[in-house]
């Protein structure tokens, strides 16, 4: 794969990594599930989880994509379809982060405690699958972002740890 299409993948998939990263810093308060416990009589989602962080992450992730729109209008071709494109990116990692915190419940995981595979993948594939009706990438591309996007995570989770902003460097 050239270069090139590197680059896009990455510029493609920023709105959904901003997302993703944004309520580490913004989150806090209510939590989504709003303490609310499943039939297991462990909690839905978690203290993890919450609406600032939800909503913060949602509209950091749009305002990405309206930046990217100035700086390459081609890409997009519209406003509208780069506006579509980062919020369906956004909602869809942060749906995905909601569901991948709901399984690691179930599994009687606590908040925080790691899932290989589930913390790095699950909202990525739920963005591509969420914003796969505007635009979407080359299959090569996809695997690419699948392969690369665990140690993306991992070093900018290790790096959040690194600056104090999280607690446990996953
Ligand atoms: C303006 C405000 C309030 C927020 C801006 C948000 C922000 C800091 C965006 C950075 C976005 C970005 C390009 C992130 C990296 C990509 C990525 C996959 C992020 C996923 O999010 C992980 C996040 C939460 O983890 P969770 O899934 O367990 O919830 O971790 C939080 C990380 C940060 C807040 C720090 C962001 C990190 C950097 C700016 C440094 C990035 C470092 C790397 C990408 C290292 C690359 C390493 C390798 C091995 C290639
Ligand atoms: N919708 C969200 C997602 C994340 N966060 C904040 O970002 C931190 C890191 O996010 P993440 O790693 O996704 O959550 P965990 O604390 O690891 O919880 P879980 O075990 O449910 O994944 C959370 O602790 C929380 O402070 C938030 O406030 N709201
Ligand atoms: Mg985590």
């Amino acid at each position: 794969m050239g270069l090139e299409s590197i680059f896009w993948a990455f510029w493609y998939i920023l709105p959904a990594y901003v997302a993703n990263a944004s309520p580490v810093l913004v989150g806090g308060g209510r939590p989504i599930d709003g303490g609310r416990k499943w039939r297991d009589g462990k909690r839905l989602l978690g203290d993890g989880k919450t609406w600032r962080g939800f909503i913060g992450g949602v509209a950091i992730g749009t305002l990405v994509g309206v930046i990217q729109y100035f700086i390459t209008p081609d890409f997009y071709g519209s406003l509208v379809t780069a506006v579509k494109l980062a919020f369906l990116l956004s909602f869809g990692a942060l749906v995905g982060d909601l569901v991948g915190s709901f399984f690691k419940r179930r599994a009687n995981l606590p908040r925080g405690a790691p899932a290989i595979g589930l913390d790095q993948l699950g909202f990525l594939i739920s963005a591509l699958a969420f914003a796969y009706p505007v635009k979407t990438l080359s299959s090569g591309q996809i695997i690419f972002l699948l392969v690369v996007s665990p140690f993306v995570h991992w070093g900018a989770n290790y790096f959040a740890y690194r600056m104090g902003w999280k607690s446990v460097p996953w």
